[in-house]
């Protein structure tokens, strides 16, 4: 087979519009051949895929639970971040409306003109409302069947203009979040034998950074030959992830990729680079990726919550000792994005590029 010649200047995905409006234009019968990872050198579909039971995390008993209650959720979050780096969140107190509300603006960004959306299309990894599609694209030769939206929310809130209701649904859905993020890095620093108010403060959590990430996959009619996401780890603390009824997450367990069938209204958390840094590589940055599927488009919405983009985050200096030594150079959170960004990490995570031989 011939090697792909498709070049991104010769077919930019900025210039030739949306996967939607690929995958939406006439009756597709087969994806464009720039789509086709088979034809790929760098990336191998598919793995086996398992079902395993992902842990579950009671948020209700972390904040309202009784003392041995709250013990008995840290100590399974301890577990769900050091075996997985991924757990659901079950009671967790945030109403299905607002959930739904949240899907619904995000479909409707989707459903925006090309040109409305054209008005975002961005660069930079920090530009406060970014859209576009694939992965990397500047990088990639072989795209994804994905777009995105990206858009800041917090320490300073941004909001597209249209859909009409996107800022004060993402707002008050961000503002949610937030709260849980908190209160979970609470559990996860006691579970390592930290302060509760720990993590928070080695991230300067309250000017901490907020990203929303709305992710559209259309149906797509050779769901085995193209890839939604590829894999990657997510940048910062802890992601939290919620998906319309369409299942595709697929998370790295053991060697395995174990796809994620979530239970009803709960939110899917997974732990990020910052973290795992943090913690000097106790808990491990989860790999994740989504596949597509030829039955329904699929919209999930990640809020990734990092530390303060000025932040020098290094590993915590009590889980640094003789036998543990510190296994991450300090970097500020931006540089670390921007770093990510400036590699074309082909399935890797940034952090084989910034962890310490020693380990
Ligand atoms: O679509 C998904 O389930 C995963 C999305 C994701 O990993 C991301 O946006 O970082
Ligand atoms: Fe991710």
């Amino acid at each position: 087979m011939a090697p792909p010649t498709i070049l991104v200047d010769a077919f930019s995905p900025h210039t030739k519009g949306s996967i939607k409006e690929i995958a939406e234009s006439g009756n597709l019968s087969s994806i464009p051949g720039h789509y086709n990872f088979s034809q790929s050198e760098s990336q191998q579909l598919p793995d086996p895929v398992s079902t395993e039971d992902i842990p579950t995390i009671e948020f209700n008993l972390l904040v309202n639970g009784t003392p041995d209650q709250r013990s008995q959720v840290i100590s399974d979050l301890g577990h769900a971040c050091s075996e997985w780096g991924f757990f659901m969140v079950v009671n967790h107190g945030v109403e299905e409306r607002l959930r739904e509300q949240m899907l619904e603006v995000c479909r409707d960004f989707f459903d925006l003109s090309e040109v409305e959306k054209g008005k975002y299309v961005g660069r930079n990894v920090l530009d406060p409302i970014r859209c576009g599609t694939s992965f990397n694209p500047s990088v990639e030769t072989v795209f994804y069947w994905r777009d995105f939206l990206k858009v800041l929310v917090h320490p300073a809130f941004y909001s597209p203009e249209k859909p009409a209701d996107f800022r004060d649904v993402t707002n008050e859905y961000c503002t949610r979040i937030r709260g849980l993020v908190k209160e979970l890095l609470k559990g996860v620093s006691e579970s390592l034998g930290l302060v509760p108010c720990y993590l928070e403060k080695a991230s300067e959590l309250e000017t901490g950074l907020q990203i929303l990430i709305a992710n559209l996959y259309p149906r797509c009619p050779q769901p085995e030959l193209a890839m939604g996401i590829p894999p990657h780890s997510d940048h910062g603390l802890l992601t939290v992830l919620m998906q319309n009824n369409v299942g595709g997450l697929q998370v790295k367990h053991n060697g395995k990729w174990v796809l994620v069938n979530p239970l009803p209204n709960s939110f899917l958390v997974n732990t990020g680079d910052q973290l795992e840094i943090l913690s000097n590589g106790k808990y491990k940055s989860v790999l994740h990726r989504a596949v597509v599927n030829d039955q329904s488009a699929r919209i999930s919405i990640a809020i990734a919550n990092g530390p303060s983009l000025g932040k020098a985050v290094a590993p915590a200096p009590q889980l640094v000792d003789s036998e543990h030594t510190p296994a991450y150079c300090e970097m500020t959170y931006r540089e670390y994005v921007e770093f990510q960004q400036s590699n074309s990490l082909d399935g890797k995570s940034c952090l084989d590029l910034v962890r310490l031989s020693n380990i």
